[in-house]
């Protein structure tokens, strides 16, 4: 940084989204050094958390809860440097407009967003004030872009092709630099200019109880969440499972449906960004040179390579990202039959592990990604719905949700995605054996609904009722 760059601004606003930490986040530590006072504002969109003709609300309780709990910690964590957080509900940019109109900052900060309903709001602010400088960096990513082989634009097809490049040339995984948190950062600007004509609310005045979603009442929510909130929670529970063995076990135990460690559990907070994934590659290669690297310490980084192809995927790909043909225009059927959507949601299909699983996700917020491939696959090709249903429910259910990674996988195993196999159709009945011979795993979560789920449909297409069991054998994949 330049000595000329610091403090050159009197106000920066700084708007966090998904980057909900202070380490390891170079626009923060920028932002610190360029502004004399800083205003810190979280907005939770309200067009994006309301419900659409697929799904009744986009964020259930459990991801709400989750958030709020989120933000309330990093409150706490600024505080700590004197500083505070600030909330809103409505549509961003009519929110922030507000905001500039009435405060003036030289300059607005926000980490770069990947998908097109994110950044919209900051394009259509950009041009509403040409003067102001709006200030962005990539710090959800393992890799700035300049660090990569192609641009986002020319991403190639499929994940191999993108693994490959990414391999040759990246910088090794197991260096990657992590930035410190700022020790101190500028101050609030004055209580008076935050004055109650704007929509912000200070996360403070929340006290014990945060917001509930509109409509909603957090207590709905499951308690404990199966992740704590906060950047300290996050980094303690990355520390524990770096202290066991696991991850030179995570090859072999990564498709497991249920169990501590049998994957890292990473992803709540890399969705909201508590944490980020050079914190994970960081810790990763600590435990590389403490006890070796070997086939499954390598899937951990292959795994969030995953995650970084699904980024720069959503980038290239804008409105793509959430239509029905995808990125392959292929013309695909798929139908909303409310009936068989409620069966999928609720847990009571033809399928016992199926069903298990859609229990384990209402009830938690949380599916292994075996699991979550088995039910979308299940509503694809055995309940023929359209796949956009299950992955907005995916959406509101999910407290790991993250846009890119949720709609690119949808897309790859419904066919008009990443995947050069166009598609994957699980065979229900063998995956029930390899990954639950012994039932536990569907007796734990009630996924045997007996005769309620004996039929796809209660009526066919001329309302009379059905009588045909359904051929539950399931398709070709294993
Ligand atoms: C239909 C479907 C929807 C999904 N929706 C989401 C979502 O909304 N948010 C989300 O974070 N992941 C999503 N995934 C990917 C994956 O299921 C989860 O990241 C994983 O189950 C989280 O558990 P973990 O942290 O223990 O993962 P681990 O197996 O320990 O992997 C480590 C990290 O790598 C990344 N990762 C792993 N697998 C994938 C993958 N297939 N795609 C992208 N990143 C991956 C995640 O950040 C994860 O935390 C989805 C997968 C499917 C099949």
């Amino acid at each position: 940084m330049l000595t000329s760059d610091l403090q050159k601004y009197r106000l920066g606003l700084f708007w966090f989204t998904n980057d909900l930490r202070l380490k390891d986040h170079p626009l923060l530590v920028r932002a610190a050094q360029q502004c004399q006072h800083l205003l810190f504002i979280f907005i939770r969109d309200t067009q994006q958390t309301r419900g659409n003709r697929f799904v009744s609300s986009r964020m259930s309780a459990n991801r709400s809860l989750f958030q709020l709990q989120t933000l309330q910690s990093l409150n706490l964590d600024l505080k700590k440097l004197g500083q505070a957080l600030f909330y809103a509900e409505g549509a961003p940019t009519a929110i922030v407009e507000q905001v500039i109109n009435q405060l003036q900052p030289d300059a607005i900060y926000r980490s770069r967003q990947v998908a097109s309903e994110e950044k919209r709001p900051w394009q259509q602010l950009q041009s509403q004030f040409p003067n102001s400088k709006f200030i962005t960096a990539t710090v959800q990513n393992i890799y700035q872009s300049d660090q990569l082989p192609v641009s986002a634009d020319a991403l190639p097809d499929t994940f191999s092709k993108f693994r490959k490049l990414v391999e040759k040339t990246a910088p090794n995984y197991g260096e990657v630099q992590i930035q410190a948190a700022p020790t101190s950062l500028p101050p609030p600007p004055k209580p008076t200019a935050l004055s109650d004509h704007l929509a912000l609310v200070a996360v403070d005045e929340w006290h014990i109880n945060p917001p509930a979603q509109p409509g909603q009442s957090n207590k709905s929510a499951v308690e404990p969440l199966p992740a704590k909130a906060g950047e300290e929670a996050a980094l303690n529970y990355m520390q524990g499972y770096f202290k066991t063995s696991a991850a030179s076990h995570y090859k072999e135990t990564r498709n497991a449906l249920d169990g501590e460690f049998t994957s890292t559990g990473f992803s709540p907070w890399l969705a909201n960004g508590t944490l980020s994934p050079n914190q994970v590659l960081a810790a990763l290669g600590r435990y590389q040179r403490l006890h070796g690297r070997n086939e499954s310490t390598y899937w951990i980084y292959f795994e969030l390579l995953w995650r970084e192809y699904f980024q720069l995927y959503a980038l290239k790909h804008g409105d793509k990202l959430f239509q029905l043909r995808g990125i392959t225009n292929k013309p695909v059927t798929g139908c909303l039959y409310g009936e068989r959507l409620a069966r999928w949601i609720n847990g009571t299909t033809p399928y016992p592990l199926v069903n298990a699983c859609m229990n384990q996700l209402r009830e938690t917020g949380l599916l292994s990604n075996r699991g979550r491939q088995i039910v979308a696959s299940c509503l694809i090709h055995e309940l023929q719905l359209d796949w956009r249903a299950g992955a907005y429910y995916f959406e509101q259910q999910l407290v790991d949700y993250d846009v890119a990674s949720n709609w690119g996988n949808w897309q790859y195993i419904a066919g008009v995605g990443a995947d050069p196999r166009q598609g994957r159709h699980f065979n229900l009945e063998k995956q029930q054996q390899m990954f639950d011979p012994e039932g536990e795993y569907i007796a734990k979560w009630r996924g045997d609904v007996g005769d309620r789920g004996a039929f796809i449909d209660s009526v066919d297409a001329a309302d009379w009722p059905t009588n045909q069991p359904v051929d539950t054998s399931g398709g070709t994949l294993q």
